[in-house]
């Protein structure tokens, strides 16, 4: 069966509103603005989301936030609500990225609540995880995974429509200095994730990965029988860049 890979990136804490625009023009107009061989996405910043959800509304990008509270409402100061999201045309919410986890206090407690509210109100949910350094070092990356893994779908009302896909994002993988998984160790752990959610739920979860990936290694890591897509960080942040990594991606696996 050919496969469809998601491929996406969030911008993080990137990109003034001149920049999301150009971003967003090169995209509207690229061949892949509208191109079933792949589900293409992108998280932009709250500040820029209505508007990036309007520029890329006649493409078949799915737009998405970055976090959202698992309230609708309330005296959440900082904070933005799922609600929120979907009004601004948002369909789909970032949840648990490590950077969350290690500086703003994100729980697989608080990971959970989100999941499960983003799921209610009917957006994707694209639930991060991964082992931190020290837990791949002490041989402790399955224990991580299904620690966190259990979390993510504990809340869920598995009983109606959910639209949940996990990332598996190696911490020791992201960012500056990160070192990019192994295509074959990236596949085992897709495989061990897919299988848990399969034992739990009767249905394997899709699995994207995320950490480092690039133009020399996106064909590759996509490639993997367990891996359903590629998140991507700074070699998506230019729209050529990302377009780039698409295109080859989706001629690979066509
Ligand atoms: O969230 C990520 C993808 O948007 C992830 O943190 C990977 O970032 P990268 O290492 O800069 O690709």
């Amino acid at each position: 069966m050919t496969k469809r890979p998601w491929i996406g990136t969030s911008w993080k804490m990137n990109k003034t509103v001149a920049e999301a625009d150009a971003f967003c023009e090169t995209v509207a107009r690229s061949p892949f603005a509208r191109d079933d061989r792949a589900q293409l996405f992108v998280i932009p910043p709250f500040t820029v989301l209505y508007r990036v959800a309007q520029a890329l509304d006649e493409t078949d990008l799915i737009v998405g936030a970055q976090n959202a509270h698992w309230k609708d409402a309330g005296a959440w100061t900082g904070e933005v609500s799922p609600v929120q999201v979907k009004d601004c045309g948002g369909r789909l919410v970032e949840i648990g990225h490590s950077e969350r986890r290690e500086h703003f206090g994100e729980t697989d407690e608080t990971v959970a609540l989100k999941t499960e509210a983003a799921v209610r109100h009917g957006l994707v949910a694209l639930v991060c995880i991964g082992d931190t350094r020290e837990e791949y070092d002490a041989g402790r990356t399955a224990e991580a995974l299904r620690r966190q893994t259990e979390a993510l779908i504990s809340r869920v009302d598995w009983s109606r429509p959910a639209k949940v896909v996990v990332a598996y994002e190696p911490v020791w993988s992201i960012g500056e200095g990160g070192t990019p998984a192994e295509p074959g160790f990236a596949d085992e752990q897709h495989a061990r994730i897919k299988e848990l959610t399969r034992e739990k739920l009767g249905f394997a979860l899709p699995v994207l990965y995320g950490g480092s990936v690039n133009p020399g290694n996106c064909v590759e890591l996509a490639a993997q029988d367990h891996i359903d897509g590629l998140f991507i960080g700074r070699s998506a942040w230019n729209a050529e860049g990302y377009l780039s990594i698409v295109s080859d991606v989706v001629s690979s696996l066509s």
